[in-house]
Protein backbone atom coordinates (compact mmCIF):
# COMPACT_ATOMS: atom_id res chain seq x y z
CA UNK A 1 0.00 0.00 0.00
CA UNK A 2 1.53 3.44 -0.96
CA UNK A 3 1.69 5.80 1.82
CA UNK A 4 0.99 9.20 0.61
CA UNK A 5 3.02 12.81 1.53
CA UNK A 6 0.66 15.31 2.26
CA UNK A 7 1.83 18.71 0.83
CA UNK A 8 0.40 22.04 0.75
CA UNK A 9 0.89 23.72 -2.64
CA UNK A 10 1.45 27.34 -3.36
CA UNK A 11 0.04 27.46 -6.91
CA UNK A 12 -0.47 31.78 -7.43
CA UNK A 13 0.36 32.15 -11.38
CA UNK A 14 1.52 28.79 -11.70
CA UNK A 15 0.04 27.27 -15.20
CA UNK A 16 -1.82 23.62 -14.59
CA UNK A 17 -2.71 21.74 -17.49
CA UNK A 18 -6.31 19.38 -17.13
CA UNK A 19 -6.99 16.83 -19.84
CA UNK A 20 -10.26 16.47 -20.34
CA UNK A 21 -13.99 18.56 -19.95
CA UNK A 22 -16.29 16.60 -18.13
CA UNK A 23 -17.26 16.91 -14.33
CA UNK A 24 -14.90 15.65 -13.33
CA UNK A 25 -12.36 18.34 -15.46
CA UNK A 26 -14.64 21.08 -14.29
CA UNK A 27 -14.14 20.09 -9.97
CA UNK A 28 -10.51 20.08 -10.18
CA UNK A 29 -10.35 23.07 -12.72
CA UNK A 30 -12.59 24.91 -10.29
CA UNK A 31 -9.94 23.58 -6.87
CA UNK A 32 -6.93 24.78 -9.05
CA UNK A 33 -8.83 28.32 -9.64
CA UNK A 34 -9.52 29.12 -6.15
CA UNK A 35 -5.79 28.53 -5.56
CA UNK A 36 -4.74 30.81 -7.60
CA UNK A 37 -3.35 28.64 -10.87
CA UNK A 38 -3.48 29.84 -13.88
CA UNK A 39 -5.30 27.04 -16.13
CA UNK A 40 -5.56 25.41 -19.64
CA UNK A 41 -8.10 23.00 -20.71
CA UNK A 42 -7.42 20.82 -23.21
CA UNK A 43 -10.44 18.94 -24.60
CA UNK A 44 -12.90 18.62 -27.66
CA UNK A 45 -15.99 18.89 -25.47
CA UNK A 46 -15.93 20.76 -21.77
CA UNK A 47 -19.32 21.49 -19.20
CA UNK A 48 -20.81 24.51 -19.42
CA UNK A 49 -19.34 25.70 -16.40
CA UNK A 50 -16.32 25.32 -18.48
CA UNK A 51 -17.41 27.15 -21.22
CA UNK A 52 -18.64 29.91 -19.16
CA UNK A 53 -14.73 30.44 -17.35
CA UNK A 54 -13.30 30.33 -20.94
CA UNK A 55 -15.84 32.76 -21.67
CA UNK A 56 -15.10 35.29 -18.96
CA UNK A 57 -11.30 34.61 -19.55
CA UNK A 58 -10.97 33.65 -16.14
CA UNK A 59 -9.03 29.65 -17.80
CA UNK A 60 -7.92 29.00 -21.23
CA UNK A 61 -9.53 26.07 -23.40
CA UNK A 62 -7.55 24.30 -26.11
CA UNK A 63 -10.95 23.00 -28.29
CA UNK A 64 -8.93 19.90 -29.14
CA UNK A 65 -8.01 16.37 -28.56
CA UNK A 66 -5.05 15.76 -26.02
CA UNK A 67 -1.90 14.66 -28.10
CA UNK A 68 1.75 14.29 -26.79
CA UNK A 69 3.95 17.13 -27.55
CA UNK A 70 1.39 20.05 -26.92
CA UNK A 71 3.34 23.23 -25.81
CA UNK A 72 0.55 24.14 -23.31
CA UNK A 73 0.78 20.23 -21.28
CA UNK A 74 4.74 20.59 -21.43
CA UNK A 75 4.51 24.50 -19.86
CA UNK A 76 2.53 22.82 -16.94
CA UNK A 77 3.93 22.33 -13.17
CA UNK A 78 1.18 19.92 -12.83
CA UNK A 79 -1.10 18.00 -15.14
CA UNK A 80 -4.41 15.82 -14.77
CA UNK A 81 -5.74 13.21 -16.61
CA UNK A 82 -9.57 13.57 -16.48
CA UNK A 83 -10.75 12.12 -19.71
CA UNK A 84 -13.00 9.68 -20.02
CA UNK A 85 -10.42 7.27 -22.35
CA UNK A 86 -7.95 5.33 -20.33
CA UNK A 87 -5.24 5.36 -23.24
CA UNK A 88 -5.69 9.26 -23.33
CA UNK A 89 -5.19 9.75 -19.93
CA UNK A 90 -2.42 6.96 -19.68
CA UNK A 91 -0.70 9.24 -23.09
CA UNK A 92 -0.89 12.23 -20.53
CA UNK A 93 0.82 10.25 -18.02
CA UNK A 94 3.42 9.03 -20.23
CA UNK A 95 4.21 12.84 -21.43
CA UNK A 96 4.39 13.76 -17.49
CA UNK A 97 6.65 10.79 -16.82
CA UNK A 98 8.68 12.06 -19.99
CA UNK A 99 8.64 15.78 -19.20
CA UNK A 100 9.11 15.40 -15.71
CA UNK A 101 5.79 17.00 -14.68
CA UNK A 102 3.88 15.53 -12.20
CA UNK A 103 0.59 13.93 -12.83
CA UNK A 104 -3.38 13.38 -11.32
CA UNK A 105 -4.92 10.19 -12.52
CA UNK A 106 -8.64 10.83 -12.15
CA UNK A 107 -9.20 7.49 -13.50
CA UNK A 108 -6.33 5.16 -11.63
CA UNK A 109 -5.32 5.84 -8.28
CA UNK A 110 -2.27 4.01 -8.64
CA UNK A 111 -0.84 5.59 -12.43
CA UNK A 112 -1.17 9.21 -10.89
CA UNK A 113 1.82 11.00 -8.86
CA UNK A 114 -0.48 12.71 -6.44
CA UNK A 115 -4.22 12.36 -6.03
CA UNK A 116 -6.98 15.18 -4.43
CA UNK A 117 -8.21 15.16 -0.77
CA UNK A 118 -11.27 16.30 0.36
CA UNK A 119 -11.22 19.70 1.45
CA UNK A 120 -12.57 22.09 4.32
CA UNK A 121 -11.49 25.63 4.36
CA UNK A 122 -12.62 28.13 7.06
CA UNK A 123 -10.54 31.58 5.94
CA UNK A 124 -6.78 30.36 6.35
CA UNK A 125 -7.38 26.96 7.83
CA UNK A 126 -7.55 24.30 5.45
CA UNK A 127 -8.60 20.21 6.59
CA UNK A 128 -8.00 18.00 3.73
CA UNK A 129 -8.98 14.14 3.92
CA UNK A 130 -7.63 11.57 1.96
CA UNK A 131 -8.39 7.72 1.71
CA UNK A 132 -5.17 7.15 -0.54
CA UNK A 133 -7.77 6.16 -2.91
CA UNK A 134 -9.84 3.32 -1.45
CA UNK A 135 -13.20 5.49 -1.02
CA UNK A 136 -13.48 9.19 -2.20
CA UNK A 137 -17.17 8.82 -0.95
CA UNK A 138 -15.66 8.30 2.45
CA UNK A 139 -13.14 10.90 2.35
CA UNK A 140 -16.13 13.29 1.79
CA UNK A 141 -17.72 12.24 4.33
CA UNK A 142 -15.02 12.77 7.01
CA UNK A 143 -14.58 15.71 5.48
CA UNK A 144 -18.30 16.87 6.31
CA UNK A 145 -18.00 14.98 9.88
CA UNK A 146 -15.26 17.22 10.85
CA UNK A 147 -17.00 20.04 9.74
CA UNK A 148 -19.67 19.90 11.88
CA UNK A 149 -17.36 18.68 15.09
CA UNK A 150 -15.04 21.79 14.35
CA UNK A 151 -17.71 24.33 14.32
CA UNK A 152 -16.86 28.18 12.71
CA UNK A 153 -14.76 31.24 13.92
CA UNK A 154 -11.59 30.01 12.91
CA UNK A 155 -11.21 32.38 9.91
CA UNK A 156 -11.11 35.50 12.28
CA UNK A 157 -9.30 33.82 14.72
CA UNK A 158 -6.72 32.55 12.94
CA UNK A 159 -6.18 36.36 11.31
CA UNK A 160 -5.75 37.92 14.37
CA UNK A 161 -3.08 35.39 15.42
CA UNK A 162 -1.33 35.85 12.00
CA UNK A 163 -0.66 39.64 12.69
CA UNK A 164 -0.08 38.36 16.76
CA UNK A 165 2.73 36.66 15.17
CA UNK A 166 3.87 38.96 12.49
CA UNK A 167 4.33 41.33 15.48
CA UNK A 168 6.15 39.26 17.79
CA UNK A 169 8.58 38.15 14.68
CA UNK A 170 9.33 41.67 14.78
CA UNK A 171 9.68 42.42 17.91
CA UNK A 172 11.74 39.10 19.70
CA UNK A 173 14.66 37.93 17.79
CA UNK A 174 15.08 35.32 19.41
CA UNK A 175 13.17 32.09 18.20
CA UNK A 176 13.14 30.08 21.23
CA UNK A 177 11.60 32.80 23.22
CA UNK A 178 9.40 33.35 19.87
CA UNK A 179 7.85 29.93 19.68
CA UNK A 180 7.11 29.51 23.75
CA UNK A 181 5.16 32.58 22.70
CA UNK A 182 3.57 31.49 20.07
CA UNK A 183 2.70 28.05 22.39
CA UNK A 184 1.65 30.39 25.06
CA UNK A 185 -0.82 32.70 22.73
CA UNK A 186 -2.81 29.07 21.75
CA UNK A 187 -3.52 28.75 25.55
CA UNK A 188 -5.54 32.29 25.42
CA UNK A 189 -9.32 31.84 25.68
CA UNK A 190 -9.91 34.44 23.15
CA UNK A 191 -12.68 32.96 21.04
CA UNK A 192 -15.15 33.78 23.55
CA UNK A 193 -14.50 37.62 22.61
CA UNK A 194 -15.17 37.12 18.84
CA UNK A 195 -18.79 37.08 18.84
CA UNK A 196 -20.37 34.95 16.51
CA UNK A 197 -16.91 34.62 14.27
CA UNK A 198 -16.36 38.53 14.08
CA UNK A 199 -12.88 40.19 14.65
CA UNK A 200 -11.93 40.86 18.15
CA UNK A 201 -13.36 44.32 19.07
CA UNK A 202 -11.18 47.26 17.99
CA UNK A 203 -10.26 48.46 21.45
CA UNK A 204 -9.56 45.61 22.81
CA UNK A 205 -7.11 43.94 19.60
CA UNK A 206 -5.32 47.80 20.11
CA UNK A 207 -4.98 47.02 24.03
CA UNK A 208 -3.66 43.65 23.30
CA UNK A 209 -1.27 44.53 21.06
CA UNK A 210 -0.10 47.44 23.62
CA UNK A 211 0.35 44.85 26.32
CA UNK A 212 2.16 42.79 23.80
CA UNK A 213 4.46 45.74 22.38
CA UNK A 214 4.77 46.55 26.18
CA UNK A 215 5.81 42.86 27.95
CA UNK A 216 7.03 40.80 24.38
CA UNK A 217 8.10 37.86 26.40
CA UNK A 218 6.96 34.25 27.41
CA UNK A 219 6.05 35.90 30.57
CA UNK A 220 4.26 38.71 28.84
CA UNK A 221 1.77 36.12 26.81
CA UNK A 222 0.90 34.55 30.07
CA UNK A 223 -0.06 38.01 31.94
CA UNK A 224 -1.97 38.65 28.88
CA UNK A 225 -3.74 35.22 29.28
CA UNK A 226 -4.76 36.13 32.62
CA UNK A 227 -5.92 39.38 31.95
CA UNK A 228 -8.49 37.70 28.67
CA UNK A 229 -9.58 35.62 31.69
CA UNK A 230 -10.57 38.30 33.74
CA UNK A 231 -12.26 40.40 30.63
CA UNK A 232 -13.97 37.11 29.56
CA UNK A 233 -15.58 37.30 33.25
CA UNK A 234 -17.14 40.35 32.72
CA UNK A 235 -18.28 40.21 29.19
CA UNK A 236 -15.87 43.04 27.87
CA UNK A 237 -17.92 42.71 24.22
C1 LIG B 1 -7.70 8.55 -6.56
C2 LIG B 1 -8.50 9.83 -6.77
C3 LIG B 1 -7.70 10.59 -7.85
C4 LIG B 1 -8.01 12.08 -7.94
O1 LIG B 1 -8.98 12.41 -8.61
O2 LIG B 1 -7.23 12.88 -7.35
C5 LIG B 1 -9.92 9.60 -7.19
C6 LIG B 1 -10.31 8.61 -8.06
C7 LIG B 1 -11.63 8.23 -8.38
N1 LIG B 1 -12.77 8.81 -7.87
C8 LIG B 1 -13.87 8.17 -8.34
C9 LIG B 1 -15.19 8.42 -7.96
C10 LIG B 1 -15.65 9.49 -7.14
N2 LIG B 1 -14.90 10.59 -6.74
C11 LIG B 1 -15.68 11.44 -6.03
C12 LIG B 1 -15.26 12.66 -5.49
C13 LIG B 1 -13.97 13.10 -5.28
N3 LIG B 1 -12.85 12.41 -5.63
C14 LIG B 1 -11.75 12.98 -5.12
C15 LIG B 1 -10.48 12.46 -5.17
C16 LIG B 1 -10.05 11.28 -5.75
N4 LIG B 1 -10.76 10.52 -6.62
C17 LIG B 1 -8.68 10.71 -5.53
C18 LIG B 1 -8.71 9.84 -4.25
C19 LIG B 1 -9.05 10.61 -3.02
C20 LIG B 1 -9.15 9.80 -1.77
O3 LIG B 1 -9.45 8.61 -1.77
O4 LIG B 1 -8.85 10.40 -0.73
C21 LIG B 1 -12.12 14.17 -4.28
C22 LIG B 1 -11.96 13.80 -2.80
C23 LIG B 1 -11.25 15.40 -4.52
C24 LIG B 1 -11.36 16.04 -5.89
O5 LIG B 1 -11.63 15.39 -6.89
O6 LIG B 1 -11.14 17.27 -5.89
C25 LIG B 1 -13.60 14.42 -4.70
C26 LIG B 1 -14.50 14.97 -3.59
C27 LIG B 1 -14.46 16.48 -3.68
C28 LIG B 1 -15.22 17.17 -2.61
O7 LIG B 1 -16.34 16.83 -2.25
O8 LIG B 1 -14.68 18.18 -2.13
C29 LIG B 1 -16.99 10.87 -5.94
C30 LIG B 1 -18.15 11.51 -5.22
C31 LIG B 1 -18.85 12.53 -6.10
O9 LIG B 1 -18.61 12.56 -7.30
O10 LIG B 1 -19.66 13.24 -5.53
C32 LIG B 1 -16.99 9.66 -6.63
C33 LIG B 1 -18.15 8.66 -6.76
C34 LIG B 1 -18.27 7.91 -5.41
C35 LIG B 1 -17.08 7.01 -5.12
O11 LIG B 1 -16.58 6.34 -6.01
O12 LIG B 1 -16.67 6.98 -3.91
C36 LIG B 1 -13.44 7.19 -9.28
C37 LIG B 1 -14.37 6.30 -10.11
C38 LIG B 1 -14.59 5.00 -9.43
C39 LIG B 1 -15.37 4.07 -10.32
O13 LIG B 1 -16.25 4.49 -11.05
O14 LIG B 1 -15.03 2.87 -10.27
C40 LIG B 1 -12.04 7.23 -9.28
C41 LIG B 1 -11.08 6.34 -10.06
C42 LIG B 1 -10.64 5.15 -9.23
O15 LIG B 1 -11.09 4.94 -8.09
O16 LIG B 1 -9.82 4.41 -9.77
N1 LIG C 1 -11.24 11.41 -9.67
C1 LIG C 1 -12.51 11.61 -9.52
O1 LIG C 1 -12.90 12.38 -8.68
C2 LIG C 1 -13.46 10.84 -10.39
C3 LIG C 1 -12.98 10.20 -11.46
N2 LIG C 1 -13.81 9.53 -12.31
C4 LIG C 1 -13.13 9.00 -13.50
O2 LIG C 1 -12.89 10.16 -14.34
C5 LIG C 1 -13.36 9.92 -15.67
C6 LIG C 1 -13.98 11.18 -16.22
O3 LIG C 1 -15.20 11.43 -15.57
P1 LIG C 1 -16.24 12.55 -16.05
O4 LIG C 1 -15.60 13.88 -16.03
O5 LIG C 1 -17.48 12.36 -15.25
O6 LIG C 1 -16.45 12.10 -17.57
P2 LIG C 1 -17.23 12.83 -18.77
O7 LIG C 1 -17.70 11.76 -19.69
O8 LIG C 1 -18.20 13.84 -18.24
O9 LIG C 1 -16.10 13.68 -19.51
C7 LIG C 1 -15.07 13.09 -20.25
C8 LIG C 1 -14.32 14.24 -20.90
O10 LIG C 1 -13.13 13.72 -21.51
C9 LIG C 1 -12.92 14.42 -22.71
N3 LIG C 1 -12.06 13.67 -23.62
C10 LIG C 1 -12.30 12.48 -24.22
N4 LIG C 1 -11.28 12.17 -25.06
C11 LIG C 1 -10.38 13.19 -24.98
C12 LIG C 1 -9.12 13.43 -25.58
N5 LIG C 1 -8.58 12.59 -26.47
N6 LIG C 1 -8.46 14.58 -25.25
C13 LIG C 1 -8.99 15.45 -24.37
N7 LIG C 1 -10.20 15.26 -23.76
C14 LIG C 1 -10.88 14.12 -24.06
C15 LIG C 1 -14.33 14.59 -23.28
O11 LIG C 1 -14.36 15.64 -24.23
C16 LIG C 1 -15.11 14.94 -22.01
O12 LIG C 1 -15.06 16.33 -21.79
C17 LIG C 1 -14.34 8.76 -15.53
O13 LIG C 1 -14.27 7.98 -16.68
C18 LIG C 1 -13.86 7.99 -14.32
O14 LIG C 1 -12.88 7.04 -14.72
C19 LIG C 1 -15.14 9.49 -12.08
C20 LIG C 1 -15.71 10.11 -11.00
C21 LIG C 1 -14.89 10.87 -10.07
Amino acid sequence: MTLYYPVMLRLEGKLCCVVGGGRVAERKAAGLLRAGADVTVISPQVTAELRRLAGEGLLQWIDSPFERGMAEAGKASLLFAATDDPAVNAAVREEGIALGIWVNGADEAEHGDFMLPAVLRQGLLTVAVSTAGASPGMAQLVRDEISDWLGDGYDAYLEVLLELRLAVQQLVSDSRERQSMFRGMLQWNLRPHMKDGERLPGPLFEELMKRLHGEPTADGIRRIGTWLEELGKHDYT
